[in-house]
């Protein structure tokens, strides 16, 4: 097909796009896109290559895209050369020099590497969150209102660090299977990992540690929910961990801007569809997620992953009286998290979360696994959490960060720096086995102030869990 004819097919009506020297038509699944119709809409008509390759498995089109939308080979001659977006790469450091691996000392120091190596397009991806940022930097600052409480003369020569823990969340590539695998660390794929689950779970063969954890977007047709599980099933991942804070995307604005920025600077300015939800429609409003998601769903989703698979894990928990819901509902474990502060503005961190779980309904803490994640930076950060009953941590930019920065070297630094930070503090607070931290060996008192006095509850509207 002449590039010509493609560039003809640039609307919603009719959209072609070329990938790799293929035509495509992709009309038909515009508004099914996880980074919505824009996304797609942009590269109407042109050659899409660069953009799509490098954050889409191999194997997408093939999946999603029926065979007679495959339109054939475009003719090379008649395509013009994209013009590459600014700042795709730039040098490791402001002065051009790289920094080595071994001069990061903490997942601080590879942030900042990152942020020299990145595209500003990844940049703003990677770093953006909700609205005035608020949940993104209280989710650091909530750590600092807990401070240790260390006891001496106790022989730590020996610290066990071994803890039986089934989830953890660095967000999904190749290397970070790897080095999850080669560290022993729980991986929690997700939903739109850019690498096939397919490719990502070898890394956790039999002679490989760690394990893979799927994470389910629930989208809003029940087909492609089963087809989605059924992946999961199919690949042996030892848990489903469904994401239920996403019912309408958070407003990342500097990701946002990024976008609409390079348009313009392009000379097609964005459609201004942002901040109407009138797209909204089969119950979805704002991303591509089931905006009618609820316990219902959930308990059909058990069903479906079936208990023999592994258990489910609900994402995203937020206050104490949903994690007490999903102990009624038999849900095997919650994680904490405002999603690294994507979602929800002045959402709470999920140390205050897990705070007010020990305070208004600690028996959760007994009978379920309770994971949690946003803004854990420090090895001080993971102790803290575990000491006020956390099953263990997850962690989401650091490993981007660390990826982006040095591939599956960098992460493995990452998860070396950290671990060694968790030793440290363990030893300095006169602990040997990381099964014995508990309440004794913190102070909250600072965050506790913070928190409601009970939960909501009126004479004539007694709270409703
Ligand atoms: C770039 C980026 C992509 C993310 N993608 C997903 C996702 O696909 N599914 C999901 O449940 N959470 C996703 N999250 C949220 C993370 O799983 C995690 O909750 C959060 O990043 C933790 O906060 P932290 O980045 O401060 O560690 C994403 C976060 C970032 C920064």
């Amino acid at each position: 097909m002449d590039a010509k004819e493609v560039a003809k097919h640039n609307s919603r009506e009719s959209c072609y796009v070329i990938i790799s020297g293929s035509v495509y038509d992709v009309t038909d699944v515009i508004e099914d896109h996880p980074g919505g119709s824009q996304a797609v809409l942009r590269w109407a008509g042109r050659d899409a290559t660069r953009a799509y390759v490098p954050i889409h498995p191999s194997n997408t089109l093939e999946k999603h895209l029926p065979k007679d939308k495959h339109l054939g080979p475009v003719d090379p001659s008649t395509v013009e050369l994209e013009k590459a977006e600014p700042e795709q790469t730039k040098p490791s450091s402001q002065h051009g020099v790289e920094t080595d691996i071994t001069v990061v000392q903490n997942l601080d120091d590879i942030e900042a590497v990152a942020r020299q190596k990145v595209s500003a397009k990844a940049w703003a991806y990677f770093n953006s969150a909700a609205d005035s940022l608020n949940s993104f930097h209280t989710n650091r600052a909530d750590w600092s209102k807990i401070s240790f409480r260390p006891r001496i003369l106790r022989n730590v020569a020996r610290a066990n660090m071994k803890r039986r823990a089934r989830l953890g969340h660095p967000d999904g590539e190749l290397c970070l299977a790897r080095g999850a695998a080669q560290s022993n660390i729980v991986y929690c794929s997700s939903t739109y990992s850019s690498v096939a689950h397919e490719d990502l779970a070898p890394c956790f063969g039999k002679s490989n540690g760690g394990a893979l954890t799927f994470q389910l977007y629930v989208p809003r047709k029940k087909d492609d929910c089963e087809r989605l599980i059924k992946v999961a099933r199919d690949l042996k991942c030892k848990a489903l961990v469904v994401t239920v804070d996403t019912a309408v995307l958070g407003r990342r604005e500097e990701d946002d801007r990024y976008q609409a920025q390079l348009e313009v600077d392009e000379g097609r300015p964005m459609e201004r569809t942002i901040a109407t939800n009138e797209e909204a429609e089969g119950g979805v409003f704002r991303g591509v997620h089931c905006s009618t998601l609820d316990w219902d769903d959930i308990r059909w989703i058990k069903r479906l992953w079936g208990a023999e698979n592994g258990p489910v894990y609900i994402k995203g928990v937020q206050t104490a009286e949903d994690a007490l819901l999903a102990m009624r509902e038999g849900i095997q474990g919650i994680y904490l998290s405002n999603h690294g502060g994507r979602q929800l503005d002045f959402a709470p961190s999920s140390i205050r979360t897990l705070l007010e779980i020990r305070k208004f309904c600690p028996e959760v803490l007994e009978n379920m696994e309770v994971y949690l994640d946003g803004g854990v930076r420090r090895g001080t950060d993971v102790v803290k959490a575990l000491c006020l009953g956390a099953t263990a941590v997850g962690l989401g930019r650091p490993f981007l960060y660390a990826l982006s920065a040095y591939g599956t070297d960098g992460v493995l630094r990452a998860i070396e720096l950290l671990s060694a930070e968790i030793q440290t503090t363990m030893r300095l607070m006169g602990v040997t086995d990381i099964n014995d931290l508990d309440l004794r060996h913190v102070n909250t008192k600072i965050l506790e102030r913070e928190l409601p006095d009970e939960l909501y509850s009126h004479p004539q509207r007694p709270y409703k869990l």
